[in-house]
């Protein structure tokens, strides 16, 4: 109860702060984006000259069947298209064009990208320290995590580990939830969720959907894509963008789409749940599987919906575009529109700018770096082990070398195994790697924290895992095979010192085993520089 009090307290001063930055309106005009090498050199159309706007204080849905091109929408209005296609049209945010991977703006992909091996509460622990302000106290901040954690009902599973490809933690719908809770907890006065609800149930989709109203309530700009709502679901939303093939089918308030299907001539039953009506008008994929199915669909379906089979979806699909575009709704959004598009908001404040706590971040980052590689079996633990037993048996088979003549092609040999096996052995702890980097991906993309910190903070989590390796290795090989310089020969004196180099190189690899992390933070760096 405590917990909650302050929670709203810290919400509140938050809530001051952020109206005082300023609310964000968001337009966009005639927007397209096509991708110009679809295959054998066409082109194709994702997006066609959509026009829309979102304001602060509404939920927007942007609705429609598979592949219709919602999230491109939203990565077109995040400034996240992929570089293989083209987007034309106008972006507004506050009256100015601009990107928006700047302060203020979140984004809830579709995939969760985590790491397997913190907690919940660890994971938006190390979150909230590296992202709230850096004036707030460490029981503030608490008390931010433990509030999101209520908020989002993941009480339950809050110290159970979330799980990767060889750990099972959470559920899916779990998981689904922390990624909302990790973008919801700075209040970002522009929020972006693709699919937030997929894979919850229908009272979870619920509560979550009205967290997201609340925020949105709140001043702030709510966009969500999202398939298949349930009628209570859907009665949370304020406005709705309905999409089909890359075009508008309806935009406008939630609450008329259904008066413009019936005005349109595909009335919605009241028994019926008017989102799946809406995506069954407009979903043309399964045309030629209806046809067939027509005859028996017709003597099933409810009447309003036996009407609607008559006619191809595609047919009914080009009708609702026509009818939008000459409506009154599609009147009333224009005129909005340009009234948005003449509001000069504040700017956003800069990420960058506004990273001004390093130190912190680089802290948190090593903390949770060096916590996620040690629990991580696959990341160091096996590979020590490995790298232990390979010089063991390394060192048995050259064990004392010796200084006779056969001793020379010995040590050549010895000096290629190991660095041959340590060499080799660095790739295993790829895997966790992979899992890392992607989560790095998405913070430096959302603006976390700058790439310096990142690998800086790999660097200092990973040392004390090399210098274990490193010693371990280089000394057992090293005593083992007792590579001692005869200074009275001098092919010896050459082939030990290719000896101890080669060891030296081994335990040089083991670090290589780790310049992925670098290599990788720098390739990406370079990308971003
Ligand atoms: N970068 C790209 N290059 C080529 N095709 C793309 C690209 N991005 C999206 N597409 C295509 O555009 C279409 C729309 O994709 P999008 O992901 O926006 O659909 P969606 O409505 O979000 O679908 P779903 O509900 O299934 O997630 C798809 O056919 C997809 O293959």
């Amino acid at each position: 109860m405590e917990i909650k009090e302050e929670y709203n307290a810290n919400r509140n001063e938050m809530r001051v702060r952020d109206n005082k930055k300023g609310m964000m309106y968001l337009v966009w005009e005639d927007l397209s984006v096509i991708v110009p090498n679809y295959g054998n050199g066409h082109t194709r159309r994702l997006l066609n000259g959509l026009s829309g706007y979102a304001e602060p204080n509404r939920i927007m849905a942007i609705m429609g069947p598979s592949a219709s091109g919602k999230s491109t929408l939203l990565d077109a209005l995040a400034g996240r298209l992929s570089r293989n296609v083209i987007m034309s049209g106008k972006v507004l945010l506050n009256g100015k064009t601009k990107r928006l991977d700047y302060g203020g703006v979140a984004y809830v992909t579709q995939e969760d990208t985590l790491l397997g091996t913190l907690t919940v509460r660890e994971t938006i622990s190390y979150s909230a320290n590296l992202r709230l302000p850096a004036t707030m106290t460490k029981e503030e901040i608490n008390n931010t995590v433990e509030g999101t954690i209520m908020e989002m009902g993941l009480q339950n599973c809050a110290d159970r580990i979330l799980g990767n490809w060889h750990l099972r933690g959470i559920s899916g719908g779990e998981k689904k939830r922390l990624s909302i809770a990790l973008e919801i907890l700075t209040r970002p006065s522009l929020l972006f969720l693709d699919e937030p609800t997929s894979g919850l149930d229908s009272a979870s989709a619920y509560f979550v959907v009205q967290t997201l109203r609340n925020i949105a309530h709140d001043g702030k700009t709510v966009i969500s894509s999202i398939h298949q709502p349930s009628s209570e679901v859907f009665e949370l939303f304020d406005d709705l963008f309905l999409l089909s093939g890359g075009q508008t089918i309806y935009f406008g308030a939630a609450e008329k789409a259904v008066e413009f299907f019936a005005k349109a001539g595909f009335p919605c039953t009241s028994r019926r749940n008017p989102s799946d009506h809406f995506l069954r008008c407009i979903n043309s994929d399964f045309d030629t599987v209806t046809t067939t199915m027509m005859a028996f669909q017709r003597t099933h379906e409810p009447k309003s919906t036996a009407s609607l089979m008559n006619l191809p979806t595609a047919t009914i699909r080009a009708k609702l575009i026509e009818k939008y575009r000459w409506s009154e709704y599609a009147t009333t959004a224009r005129a909005r529109i340009k009234e948005i598009s003449n509001i000069e908001g504040e700017d956003a404040e800069s990420k960058i700018m506004s990273q001004d706590n390093w130190w912190k971040q680089l802290s948190t980052l090593t903390r949770r770096s060096f916590l996620n590689m040690s629990r991580d079996l696959g990341y160091y633990w096996i590979r020590v082990a490995i790298y232990i037993v390979l010089s063991v048996c390394v060192g048995s088979v050259f064990f004392e070398v010796g200084t006779s003549y056969s001793a020379i092609l010995a040590r050549g040999a010895c000096g290629a195994f190991i660095s041959g096996f340590m060499t080799f052995m660095s790739i295993g702890g790829f895997p966790s790697f992979i899992e890392e980097m992607k989560v790095f991906y998405k913070e430096r993309i959302n603006g976390h924290y700058g790439i310096a910190v990142y690998i800086l903070s790999n660097f200092l989590s990973s040392f004390p895992f090399v210098a274990m390796m490193s010693i371990a290795t280089g000394t057992i090989t090293y005593y083992m095979v007792k590579f001692r310089p005869e200074f009275s020969h001098l092919v010896y004196i050459c082939l030990d010192l290719i000896g101890c180099i080669a060891i030296v190189e081994s335990s040089m690899m083991i670090i290589a085993s780790l310049v992925p992390n670098y290599l990788m933070g720098l390739i990406i760096g370079a990308g971003y520089i």
